[in-house]
């Protein structure tokens, strides 16, 4: 089993959503940015890292909201998604297809990872 940090970063009410690049595992399909733990890394420590790699951006994270375990063809994911904010610096697209701020009650017509579905639904029973 993998485990993943996926970054629930909002600004005003709207939630910023990338796109997975065509070459990419789940290509084309929108996620919550972050990616692989490494080994002796807390789930912030993984986030923050992962969100200056690929958004070139400091966030700093306010709190957890799920841990989705989901059966891929590929192999099993533990996506934990945790909720932040930017503290310095806008991201910026480097290995992402696509990036974009969406509304929250928007959220779902973005055609999401599965992992990330239940993430997504939670926000918007939340936020509505
Ligand atoms: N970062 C991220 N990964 C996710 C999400 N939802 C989801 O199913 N995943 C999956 C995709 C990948 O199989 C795995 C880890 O993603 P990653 O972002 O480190 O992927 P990577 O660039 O190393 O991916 P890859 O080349 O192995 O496909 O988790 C999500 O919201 N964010």
């Amino acid at each position: 089993m993998v485990k993943v940090v996926g970054a629930v970063l909002e600004k005003d009410g709207k939630i910023f959503c990338a796109q997975r690049g065509c070459s990419k595992s789940l290509a084309g399909l929108w996620e919550f940015p972050g990616g692989k733990m490494e080994a002796g890394e807390s789930e912030e420590e993984a986030l923050i890292r992962e969100m200056q790699e690929e958004f070139n951006c400091k966030v700093i994270v306010k709190e957890k909201l799920v841990t989705v375990i989901h059966e891929y063809a590929f192999g099993t994911v533990e996506l934990a998604t945790l909720l932040c904010g930017l503290q310095e610096g806008e991201p910026q697209l480097s290995e992402h297809q696509d990036m974009r701020w969406e509304s929250i009650c928007n959220l779902d017509r973005l055609d999401w990872a599965p992992a990330d579905i239940p993430t997504v639904e939670l926000l918007m029973q939340r936020f509505k």
